[in-house]
């Protein structure tokens, strides 16, 4: 018999506290550390959860996904390239402002997106209330407020994986609008975006890249659709072009 089997992704700024979930998780003792950039590789893990077998990522700490570092590139190709079932970004519940800003680029990468707003226990110390409703109608996405440390909410967390999963639910991110100007270019490149690389990535997202003139991510579509069979210097040509 074959047990369903899935991938979730832990993706977040530094410092978050991803890999204290991560093992929290899998039982596993990934290093966790207070300092920057702790886990540079990513890091795999198991656990089972209501007879499903569940694979956790533990993505590097980035603040964006704009390809500015190896940690952002590999954060990055894993959520585009590797299409994880559900990818979880981390939050730290006392810097919210600063954290949402990468949620919201997950969210222009792929819709099945949950925010797990962490250091809840170090946010109500410091008087800071977070309306995990209120945030969840706003983005579009599933909020679930959780402390890593103290091993709070990770049952509401590991529920909501799961409905999201099994596809018993969906969410719909909000996606940002940028000027007309830039939104008239987004329409311009998205379809030719998609006939040559297909429906299967995040188009309206890779067209942004482009447009802020994103190189390696050209390099690592131009990799992996070489790989798949595409020929050299298709893809940049084409979407160069349309840019
Ligand atoms: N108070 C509190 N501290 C936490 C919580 N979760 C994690 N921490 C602490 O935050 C620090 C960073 O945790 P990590 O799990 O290493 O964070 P990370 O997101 O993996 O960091 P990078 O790998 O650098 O991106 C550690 O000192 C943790 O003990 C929490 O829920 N509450
Ligand atoms: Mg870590």
């Amino acid at each position: 018999m074959t047990v369903e089997s899935y991938r979730i992704a832990l993706a977040g700024n530094p410092n978050t506290g991803k890999s204290t979930l991560f093992n929290l998780l899998t039982g596993l003792r990934q290093h966790t550390g207070n300092w920057p950039g702790k886990t540079v590789l990513r890091a795999e893990g198991s656990f089972t959860y209501r007879s499903r077998n569940f694979q956790v990522i533990d993505l590097p700490g980035t603040y964006s996904l704009y390809s500015n570092s190896a940690d952002e590139e590999t954060a990055r190709d894993y959520i585009i390239f590797e299409k994880p079932d559900v990818t979880v970004v981390v939050l730290d519940a006392t810097a919210l402002e600063r954290n949402l800003n990468l949620a919201l680029q997950v969210m222009e990468m792929t819709d099945r997106v949950i925010v797990c707003v962490n250091l809840i226990d170090e946010a109500k110390r410091k008087g800071i209330v977070v309306d995990d409703r209120k945030m969840a109608a706003r983005l579009g996405v599933p909020v679930v407020k959780i402390s890593a440390r103290n091993q709070e909410g990770v049952d509401a967390l590991l529920d909501t994986v799961f409905r999201m999963v099994t596809g018993e639910m969906k969410a719909r991110p909000v996606q940002v609008r940028y000027s007309a100007a830039t939104e008239n270019k987004i329409s311009r490149l998205v379809p030719r975006i998609q006939s040559l690389i297909g429906p299967d990535v995040p188009a309206r997202w890779i067209a942004l890249r482009m447009l802020d003139g994103d190189r390696s991510l050209l390099d690592s579509l131009k990799a992996h659709w070489m790989s798949r069979g595409k020929g050299d210097g298709e893809v940049e040509h084409d979407i160069s072009r349309s840019v």
